[in-house]
């Protein structure tokens, strides 16, 4: 993200525990018997944040024993409230509101706090302002940027994000200075589905050319001649919130619906009559191709001049997602040549676009400036949706929609932080296995452990499985707080099971499994014999192991990257794959084999830091051994 000049400040340090910059505000930051942890995404820079202070008794150090202090103490009518990071403070917090936001949700903000509604600030004045606000709400006009953070000094608590995106929105920078950031996912879901919708009949009908021409004082009734959408096929790329509302829709203008999305449930597409194809079948057939993927290094420019060029000459296009999903160049190139008749885009690579962008003047293309979720009862819902959020946040609640910072009791954090990585990592590898397009709906983790099940918190490997699932696959970013939330509404089944083994209970788990199941794999020597993925790890020394992958027991540290590989079992295979990986300067960190019986099949895993090129992936294929082998990123 582009960073944002802020005036020069006296104090530079940005200290997580500094005291309120504000005189309005009292923090009574005394000796505590409780403190909350603030754990980044990243479990080595957990950091313990402000302590929360009050005069408990030994038997309400826990966070219901606050709760219940804190309700006994606003019933007598002080004015207390206790900020996410357990800080009590009589002084009611301020909020700063940057963009235009619903009065419904501003009517709650002010019942909490003191709202300040400055609009249009630049990026100066709003890192000037910063420092005497608790939160902040943005839509995607305000750059939240790691100055912003910086210049806050440690006061502001959280950032509320009105709407789903949170691109505008410096995360890593937020997690470092303790700032949870919370979004309003579904709240404009309709709307931006209301407007893909606008867009596809007014293109299909040239309704904003032939206004602009009558307001011209032209009379062209031959030359805006539009096309039918009954019987044309629509394809929808991506199968979330807001492509399957799109997708209903269309269903009903009497289009023939199909449906591009890797992860989607079929049977959720199934139950409104749309089929899920590859991508290369939605492209290459479709007469209208609307886009609602999230952006992600997978879908960066996914549309560009090859995948133009797969498409029916004459197709039309819908962009309400982001721009940085098309290649704008090649969307000229493709609408100079005819590949693509019209295109109709509410969102831009870069927002506003230059004033003189051939892709917005171009007389086949229709824009709206980012519009998708401005209509009156999105925004009043979105405003409620963030202002219940930031409140929560800012009463110390866990929140659903947090988008960063999960929040977990230190001495559960600590003892479990190797695990936190294992299950992570676990995740990341057993979603590389599925084959795009099988559709993952049923995710279940087996923990072995000789705990007792009530004394094992699982949430936190619960959510972190989770997030190594969702994330390399999705724009959303997974935390303890919203990992079920997220993985219910992608349709994402997680189940536990807990094994109880006889081994020393010091240790809070002996491995952890993942097993997804109803799915293709990319490498079928991970099935195990009732046909699910399954892998497993454990920690040795602190260390992340993976030590099974399907039936095949295997030892390597899950460090750097991992190709596995399937041959049968006979002298020679280390070397021959090492040679390969060597010539191609690929440095191999370590490699463990593992197999069923002597002299049949065995799996190798070999750890690489670099990722082979595609000619030495080929040639270790070629190796005649060599049955099938995987490359997967951890
Ligand atoms: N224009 C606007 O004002 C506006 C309003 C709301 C949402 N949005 C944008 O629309 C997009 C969709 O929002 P949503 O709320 O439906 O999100 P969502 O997470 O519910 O849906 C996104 C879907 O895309 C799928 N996906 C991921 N990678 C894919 C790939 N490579 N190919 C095809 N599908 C893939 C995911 O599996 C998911 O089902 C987001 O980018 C969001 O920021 C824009
Ligand atoms: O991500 C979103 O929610 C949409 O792109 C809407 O953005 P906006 O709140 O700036 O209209």
């Amino acid at each position: 993200m582009a960073s944002t000049p802020c005036p020069p400040r006296t104090a530079t340090t940005a200290h997580l525990n500094s005291p309120l910059s504000s005189s309005s505000s009292v923090n009574h930051n005394k000796p505590s018997n409780l403190s909350f942890l603030h754990a980044s995404s990243n479990p080595s820079s957990v950091k313990l944040l402000h302590s929360v202070s009050a005069s408990f008794s030994p038997s309400s150090t826990t966070k219901t024993g606050i709760c219940n202090v804190l309700k006994t103490v606003e019933s007598a009518d002080i004015s207390l409230s206790r900020d996410l990071h357990g800080v009590v403070s009589t002084a009611k917090p301020t909020i700063l509101v940057s963009e235009k936001l619903g009065e419904a949700g501003l009517d709650l903000l002010r019942s909490f706090g003191n709202v300040d509604c400055s609009y249009d600030l630049s990026p100066q004045d709003l890192c000037a302002k910063i420092s005497l606000c608790d939160a902040l709400i943005v839509r995607s006009g305000t750059k939240v940027t790691r100055e912003v953070f910086d210049a806050a000094q440690g006061r502001l608590k959280v950032v509320g994000r009105a709407g789903v995106g949170i691109d505008n929105v410096d995360l890593q920078a937020a997690t470092e200075f303790g700032c949870l950031v919370v979004n309003a996912p579904t709240a404009n879901t309709i709307a931006a589905a209301e407007h893909g919708i606008a867009l596809l009949t007014s293109m299909a009908r040239n309704v904003a050319q032939a206004d602009a021409s009558m307001k011209a004082g032209k009379w062209l009734r031959s030359k805006y001649v539009g096309v039918s959408l009954v019987g044309k096929t629509l394809a929808v790329m991506g199968f979330g919130k807001v492509g399957s509302e799109v997708a209903r829709r269309a269903k009903g203008l009497g289009m023939h619906v199909i449906a591009h999305d890797p992860y989607a449930p079929a049977d959720r597409a199934r139950a409104i009559g749309v089929d899920l194809v590859s991508f290369e079948q939605a492209i290459s057939t479709a007469d209208f191709i609307s886009l609602h993927m999230p952006l992600t290094p997978a879908t960066n420019k996914v549309f560009n001049d090859d995948t133009f060029a797969k498409m029916k000459k004459g197709v039309r296009l819908i962009n309400v997602a982001r721009g940085g999903v098309i290649d704008e160049d090649a969307l000229v190139r493709a609408l100079d040549s005819g590949i693509v008749a019209q295109a109709a885009l509410d969102v831009f690579t870069v927002e506003p676009p230059p004033k003189d962008s051939k892709l917005v003047q171009h007389e086949n293309v229709t824009v709206t400036p980012h519009l998708g979720a401005s209509t009156k009862e999105a925004q009043e819902g979105v405003a409620i949706e963030i202002a219940e959020a930031v409140v929560g946040a800012l009463n110390g609640e866990l929140s659903a929609t947090a988008v960063n910072a999960p929040m977990v009791p230190p001495e559960v954090l600590s003892e479990l932080a190797p695990y936190v990585v294992l299950a992570e990592k676990l995740g990341r590898l057993a979603v590389q296995l599925v084959t795009g397009g099988s559709g993952i709906q049923c995710v279940k983790v087996v923990y072995k452990s000789a705990r007792d099940p009530d004394s094992l918190d699982t949430r936190l490997l619960r959510a972190m499985v989770t997030k190594g699932i969702i994330e390399p696959i999705s724009d959303t970013i997974i935390n303890l707080v919203n990992a079920d939330f997220i993985a219910k509404q992608k349709g994402l089944r997680i189940s536990e099971e807990r094994i109880i083994v006889d081994s020393s209970p010091e240790y809070p788990v002996e491995s952890i499994q993942v097993h997804i199941s109803n799915v293709q794999s990319r490498f079928a020597s991970a099935l195990s014999e009732n046909g699910n993925i399954r892998i497993e790890g454990r920690v040795k020394y602190g260390v992340p192991h993976l030590t099974r992958v399907g039936p095949f027991s295997v030892d390597v540290s899950l460090e750097g990257n991992l190709i596995l590989c399937r041959q049968v079992d006979q002298p020679g295979m280390i070397g021959k794959v090492g040679n390969i990986l060597g010539e191609s300067n690929v440095n191999v960190s370590f490699m463990s084999v593992g197999r069923t019986v002597k002299g049949k099949l065995a799996i190798m895993a070999i750890g690489v830091d670099e990722e082979p090129d595609k000619d030495t992936q080929k040639k270790i294929g070629e190796v005649s051994a060599v049955e099938e082998f995987v490359f997967l990123k951890l």
